[in-house]
């Protein structure tokens, strides 16, 4: 296996890396609603830019559809996992990889959306299989969320999980998880053989690093709440756009990470 830092001892920019990259909070900022995020024609052309420098090894791993993904980031087109891996398009282009709203997940939303639908400020994500409770405009509200979305866990499948975070939380499947997402990408052309770094910033991203830091990758979580499996950490969203213009474009070497402020042994 390459090592990324092998880029300090000669590649050209970018060689032998398969970048994967979280969307809200690594390359957006958050904002209140989801539908409020704005991708600018700068970001645009660096991840354009840097999906060329890298033979097209550069794919989304996101909770978001593929569909809002592309919506999104309109005209620009890059391979994604969406759902947490539950969604992919493997390609630019190809066909998506979709899954559709399961019954008891639908009884269960329709249930919550009835329970706090004079909640100001809670929106209801319906993503198929996936529910997002947003609770980002709505703090107050959460606690009476997230213990609404504990009890009807039960009526639900066991393979579902809640993952909660602090404006929000999501109804997953256990099988949705980013180290799987990852591990998809990494079985394919142009993915396969190249080391795998991974940029999120959440506790749903974890297992991404985990998957990453096995593999001999490298793994980068911006703004860390908490404990992490990141080996190198990054202040903000402003410090990834920077991170990549300087590590997959201009290919500084890995022992100078730039932006990180920080690196774990
Ligand atoms: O895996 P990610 O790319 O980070 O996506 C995670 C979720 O992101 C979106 O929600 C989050 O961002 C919103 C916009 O900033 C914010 O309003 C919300 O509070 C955040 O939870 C998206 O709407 C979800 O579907 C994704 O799962
Ligand atoms: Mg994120």
């Amino acid at each position: 296996m390459i090592h990324g830092n092998q880029r300090s001892e000669g590649l050209p920019p970018g060689a032998g890396i398969a970048l994967f990259l979280d969307i809200d909070g690594t390359l957006l900022e958050h904002q209140p609603h989801p539908d409020a995020v704005k991708v600018d024609d700068d970001l645009r052309a660096l991840l354009s830019q840097a999906a060329s420098a890298l033979d097209g090894a550069l794919a989304f791993v996101t909770g978001r559809t593929v569909a809002m993904v592309d919506r999104v980031f309109s005209p620009l087109s890059l391979p994604a996992a969406g759902l947490y891996g539950l969604e992919h398009r493997l390609t630019p282009d190809g066909p998506i990889e979709a899954a559709d709203e399961p019954a008891d997940m639908a009884a269960v939303a329709d249930a919550l959306e009835k329970e706090f639908h004079t909640a100001e400020g809670v929106y209801f994500e319906r993503k198929g299989p996936v529910l997002a409770i947003h609770t980002r405009a709505a703090p107050a509200v959460f606690p009476a969320v997230r213990a609404a979305a504990q009890a009807a866990l039960s009526s639900l499948s066991e393979g579902y999980r809640i993952v909660a975070g602090n404006a929000g939380l999501e109804f997953l499947p256990i099988e949705a998880l980013k180290s799987a997402a990852i591990a998809r990408f990494m079985e394919v052309e142009p993915f396969a053989g190249r080391v795998p770094v991974f940029i999120g910033d959440d506790v749903a991203d974890e297992s991404g690093f985990e998957y990453v830091n096995d593999e001999g990758g490298i793994s980068i979580r911006v703004r860390p709440a908490g404990p992490t499996a990141a080996s190198v950490t990054l202040p903000d969203v402003a410090a990834v756009h920077r991170w990549i213009e300087r590590e997959v474009l201009a290919g500084v070497p890995d022992g100078d990470m730039g932006t990180a402020s920080a690196r774990r042994s």
